[in-house]
């Protein structure tokens, strides 16, 4: 490359003048004089782009590649078919600068870019190495302005002037990149004394493509369009009209060439070099309904650039995992000069705040206030992306039945830096990464149409602005020419940037801090004669824009968050990670808190729970409570009544006078007690009896106590034999009252297990209950009862035994009677027979057994038995349950008493003292 010859280079060559209006071909004006007399002094013997076309008789057509010094004027255009002439595109896609990474992948332009079966980039040592370089051809011609001039004049301009053109001095650099020599090649034999220049050149070609896209014809139109000569392959269009002129750009696309092809060409090297932390702007611009959203957009079989662009972001992002990625986008249009947010919740225009351009060192002109969405895949972008160009507004035009009414704006801002190697200590503790964090941004730009006056008012205020706004950018690009070495953009401050929202928004890329890839898209079809014009001046602009845009662009400086400020406030990615530890911190702690709550919530149903259960045995303790006073009431009656029988029934006391005669031969009596007793105790912790079951009992032992009652008071009455079925109907009721005593101890016992265990349960688990002291004292006081209980048992088990022992006595006493009786019988004696065994023909009364007895032994037994009696009545008045009166009397002591020991007495069936019961006895004996 660097032994192909370079081109002439006038650092300061004359510049373009004012330009003629761009929307309206009619009004517009010749560039000045002066301004086309400096070009016409410049030395440059290159054609401007723009020139007319040579007359074949001056220029005769060569093929020759080698004929390097040969104007462009007879090189260029007249064999548009050439193949090697149309390599220069390709070296301007590649001008754009180089991937630091050695190892990055070809562009896709380069192979692309020779749609006839060219080579790619590698061609560029082409013979068409004389010709000027791809799209500045036209700058470097001092003729530009001429034909400019004439432009709207329809003046040709002859070919000897544009010989005399001087070469352009475009000036577009990339720091850090390494394109410029593909680019040089073309202008061989104007080398002498533009050393610095070229190497200037080497620096700055390529960050600024511009490409012209015919739209193919529509329907019905004639195919072509013989003014119009279309050679993509060299990047040249060529217009035989009136102001007919070859036009040599980066680019140029044919009618057949896809959006594919388009972006590979123009965009796509850009895009890349954005991910690597350049500014990069791509715009569209061309006439209404020439194919600017068809290119930027484009459709859902043929994808515009932005979408192109998207997945290309996302695909460098995949092949770079070193680096770390945070894409957020915004998208804006400019209708009417106002700046609309199309991401925008609010659709309502009324209802947006005023969004207006500021300006800062460290970002350029931006829009604020303006909604940035983060994205995360390209379907996410596509989609937000696809919700603003809903919104952005629509009409239909002369040329367009959907003709975009505003500049449309797309900015995806890029923050990358050094992946954080994970698990590193440092990490871990600061969360920060080494290195500092890259913002760069890409601009899609889809210009509204310039267009001719509508006759719809609306339509006509909307291209008022639009025409407005692309005049301002069309002069803009002009005069870019005259701050052409001032690299600075403040030295730049005199050009109209702030005539209007678009030249606004545009000025950090137009002033060089950006890549800048320009689409200008015509159409050339038969039916386009009428708006040649238009296409002529878009064809202008283009060649300006190339001309005059002098990009510096550098690669993003790295910013740390920490540094605070706007750079700190910018750098979202550092922002969203210390963010993104700090959630996680609250995330960590949220979720303990939540264990917390739940172990908590745990701990509280366990102990509502333990709670409800000991409620429900507490509940189930004062039934069984109640019951066993019930119980106890109840046996005490029994026990009265058993006394009172034996104290108030003739026959019954002489039974037990019987029994206790009776007693004394019968040592086998405290056994029988204490076998009960044995039975009895044996009863505890065998019994399943529930205390429903015991209640049910309980409940059903009421009429059996009207019953036993009955008999009581049958046996008052009775005679001795009565008094005998009386005392075992009684041994019976007491069994049984003993099986039930048993069964309801035996429940309390369990009880009071279970409740020992819940409270020990409540107790280990730590948790306190206020209740528990009641809880302890209702044990205590359970306890109590199962102890008076145990005693009742006690005196009921010796009761008993004294009535089984009576009942004994008394059968023995029957048994001796029978016999005496039977004895008497035989010797004739009148003793009339017993009871159990009566003699038919006796008429004497049956002398009580009593008398019959020994009087030592009858005394003896009935001592026993009053012992014994005297003996419990003591044991009930020393427990509380029976209070003695003060001349002897026994009454039951009430509840309240025995628990308090105080209260009043309760008579007692019998309310004889228990001496003159037993007194009372003796002489029934
Ligand atoms: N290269 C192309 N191939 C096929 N169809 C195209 C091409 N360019 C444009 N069109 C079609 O032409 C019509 C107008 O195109 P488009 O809307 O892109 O023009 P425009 O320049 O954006 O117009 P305006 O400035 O009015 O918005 C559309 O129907 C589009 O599909």
């Amino acid at each position: 490359m660097s032994t192909l010859p370079q081109p002439p280079r006038t650092a300061a060559g004359p510049q373009m003048g004012a330009l003629p209006q761009l929307p309206a071909p009619k009004s517009r004006k010749s560039l000045p004089a002066s301004a086309e007399s400096s070009r016409a002094a410049s030395p440059s013997k290159l054609r401007t782009p723009s020139s007319p076309r040579p007359t074949p008789s001056k220029s005769p057509l060569s093929n020759s590649t080698t004929n390097i010094s040969a104007t462009i004027s007879t090189s260029a255009a007249r064999v548009p078919s050439s193949p090697d002439k149309s390599l220069r595109r390709t070296i301007s896609i590649a001008a754009f600068p180089q991937p630091p990474r050695p190892g990055s992948r070809p562009s896709t332009a380069s192979s692309t870019a020779a749609p006839h079966g060219l080579q790619s980039s590698g061609s560029v040592k082409s013979k068409r190495g004389s010709r000027p370089s791809v799209g500045t051809a036209s700058q470097r011609s001092s003729k530009t302005h001429s034909l400019l001039s004439m432009g709207g004049e329809g003046k040709s301009i002859p070919h000897a002037e544009l010989e005399g053109s001087p070469s352009q001095s475009r000036s577009s650099s990339a720091e850090g990149s390494y394109s410029t020599s593909a680019t040089t090649f073309d202008e061989g034999d104007e080398t002498a004394g533009t050393s610095r220049s070229n190497a200037r050149s080497k620096e700055t070609k390529g960050n600024v493509i511009v490409s012209v896209r015919v739209r193919p014809n529509v329907s019905g139109e004639s195919s072509a369009n013989p003014e119009w000569m279309v050679d993509s392959r060299r990047g040249l269009l060529v217009y035989n009209g009136k102001e007919g002129g070859d036009y040599y750009y980066d680019n140029v696309f044919s009618a057949i060439e896809n959006n594919a092809r388009v972006y590979d060409s123009a965009a796509k090297r850009l895009v890349r070099r954005v991910m690597e932390g350049y500014h990069g702007t791509v715009f569209a611009y061309g006439m209404t309904g020439t194919g600017k959203t068809f290119s930027m957009q484009g459709t859902a079989t043929s994808p515009g650039v932005i979408p192109l662009a998207i997945t290309d972001i996302f695909s460098f992002i995949r092949e770079t995992p070193h680096r770390e990625f945070l894409l957020r986008v915004s998208y804006l249009e400019i209708y009417n000069e106002k700046i609309h947010d199309l991401l925008s919740a609010s659709s309502a225009v009324a209802s947006q705040e005023e969004i207006k351009l500021r300006e800062d060192s460290k970002r350029g002109v931006y829009a604020t206030p303006l909604k940035e969405e983060i994205v995360q895949s390209p379907t996410q972008l596509l989609r937000v992306i696809a919700r603003g160009d809903h919104a952005r507004r629509t009409g239909s035009t002369q040329f367009n039945a959907r003709s975009s009414r505003s500049h449309a704006v797309v900015q995806i801002v890029v923050e990358s830096r050094e992946r954080v190697p994970t698990g590193t200590a440092q990490d871990r503790r600061s969360g920060l990464a080494p290195g500092g964090v890259r913002v760069s941004t890409l601009s899609l730009i889809d210009l509204a149409g310039s267009e001719r006056a509508a006759d719809d008012k609306e339509r006509r205020t909307e291209g008022a602005h639009i025409n407005k706004s692309l005049l301002t950018l069309g002069n803009i690009i002009s005069r870019l020419s005259e701050t052409k070495g001032n690299t600075s953009q403040s030295e730049g401050k005199h050009l109209p940037f702030r005539d209007s929202k678009l030249t606004r928004l545009l000025q950090p890329a137009l002033s060089g801090n950006s890549l800048v890839s320009i689409l200008c898209t015509v159409q050339l079809g038969s039916m386009m004669n009428a708006n040649s014009g238009e296409t002529l001046n878009t064809l202008k602009f283009a060649a300006r824009a190339k001309n005059n845009i002098v990009s510096h662009a550098k690669r993003a400086e790295e910013a740390f968050g920490g540094g605070g400020g706007d750079a700190g406030s910018r750098v979202l990615l550092e922002r969203y990670r210390v963010e993104i530890q700090a959630l996680r911190g609250q995330l960590e702690s949220q979720t303990k808190v939540q264990a917390e709550k739940e172990l908590k919530l745990e701990e509280q149903k366990l102990e509502q729970e333990a709670q409800e259960r000991h409620e429900e045995q507490m509940l189930e303790m004062q039934l069984a409570r109640t019951a066993l006073k019930e119980r106890i009431e109840h046996l005490n009656r029994l026990i009265l009544s058993s006394k009172s029988t034996g104290v108030n029934t003739q026959g019954a006391m002489s039974a037990l006078g019987r029994l206790s005669r009776l007693s004394s031969i019968d040592p086998g009596s405290r056994s029988l007690r204490s076998s009960v007793s044995q039975s009895t105790l044996g009863g505890y912790g065998h019994s399943s009896i529930r205390p429903v079951s015991f209640l049910s009992v309980n409940s059903q032992e009421f009429p059996m106590n009207l019953h036993l009652g009955n008999e009581d008071e049958e046996d008052t009455m009775g005679e001795f034999a009565d008094g005998k079925a009386s005392a075992q109907r009684q041994i019976t009721a007491l069994q049984a009252d003993l099986t039930d005593k048993n069964r309801y101890i035996a429940t309390l016992e369990r009880r009071l297990l279970q409740a020992r265990r819940s409270s020990h349960s409540r107790m280990s688990m730590g948790i306190k209950h206020s209740d528990d002291s009641d809880l302890i004292a209702q044990l205590r006081e359970k306890d109590m009862e199962i102890n008076e209980l145990r005693l009742q048992l006690d005196d009921k088990d010796r009761m008993l035994t004294a009535l089984r022992s009576a009942a004994r006595h008394r059968d023995l006493a029957q048994l001796t009677l029978d016999t005496q009786s039977a004895g008497t019988k035989d010797k004739g004696a009148t003793s009339s027979p017993g009871r159990e065994s009566p003699a038919p023909d006796s008429g004497v009364k049956r002398p009580t057994p009593s008398a019959e007895l020994d009087p030592g032994t009858k005394r003896k037994s009935m001592d026993e038995v009053s012992r014994i009696l005297d003996e419990m009545i003591q044991d009930r008045v020393e427990s509380g349950h029976l209070i003695k009166g003060s001349r002897g009397s026994v009454r039951v002591a009430p509840e309240s008493r025995r628990a308090s020991d105080s209260g009043p007495a309760i008579p007692v069936q019998s309310s004889r003292p228990a001496s003159t019961v037993l007194s009372n006895s003796r002489p029934g004996v």
